[in-house]
């Protein structure tokens, strides 16, 4: 169909013009509006709804190893989708348009084929205060070559909110500080050129991610 051809066009143009060029050069790319204010809309309500029948359950306990005494505070909240499930088919639809960029990117990356991808890890930052301390995806080689990270909140105020994804790329002078905004697609190296912590959060942050392994 003639409209399907014009988004894989569209998606094409996306891969070689601006991810490739920008995962070579900078190690990282986002991209705004990927699925549009519509569908954006319905992978959030889905998100919600997981949340709201209790499957994301806590990630990891925030402060941990600072002994017993201090308080903890729930860090991020997380599920794993396959995107097969009833009342996925939103996600479903995203993971397979972000399969469909990846690999149209990795052929011109100089890698080899993507292998397989993983679940997509749903997770959401109760906005108390928590957020996830500085570090690498794949520090030891573990297979995972891409992260993609898909945000899904509406007016985000950064400044008000926090929650910003703050990049360190290996051997660059800058840092990268990137808000969770609602349709934000963003794609980075898993390994250790891309140390990053997200700040912590003073609203709900919903993300959905996935990771590549090649
Ligand atoms: O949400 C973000 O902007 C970045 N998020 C991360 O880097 C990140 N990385 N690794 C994880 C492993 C388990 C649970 C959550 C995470 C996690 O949010
Ligand atoms: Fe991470």
């Amino acid at each position: 169909p003639f409209l399907q051809h014009l988004a894989d066009m569209k998606l094409e143009q996306l891969a070689l013009e601006h991810i490739v060029p920008a995962l070579r050069d900078h190690g990282f790319f986002y991209v705004d509006s990927f699925l549009g204010d519509e569908v954006g809309r319905m992978v959030l309500g889905q998100v919600k709804q997981m949340q709201c029948s209790g499957l994301l359950n806590d990630g990891q306990l925030a402060g941990r190893g600072l002994g017993v005494s201090k308080r903890h505070i729930r860090g991020d909240k997380i599920a794993w989708v396959s995107g097969t499930e009833r009342g996925a088919e939103a996600i479903n639809f995203l993971l397979k348009l972000i399969d469909k960029l990846v690999s149209l990117c990795i052929g011109r990356l100089g890698k080899n084929v993507i292998r397989e991808r993983s679940k997509a890890m749903v997770a959401c930052y109760p906005g108390n205060g928590a957020g996830y301390v500085k570090h690498v995806d794949n520090p030891n080689a573990d297979g995972r070559c891409v992260t993609c990270i898909y945000y899904l909140n509406k007016n985000w105020n950064a400044k008000e909110h926090g929650g910003i994804l703050r990049i360190f790329p290996e051997g660059k002078s800058y840092v990268a500080d990137i808000e969770p905004l609602f349709d934000r697609l963003l794609l980075f190296w898993s390994d250790r050129r891309n140390p990053h912590e997200v700040q912590p959060s003073f609203a709900t942050r919903y993300a959905i991610t996935v990771w590549y392994f090649d």
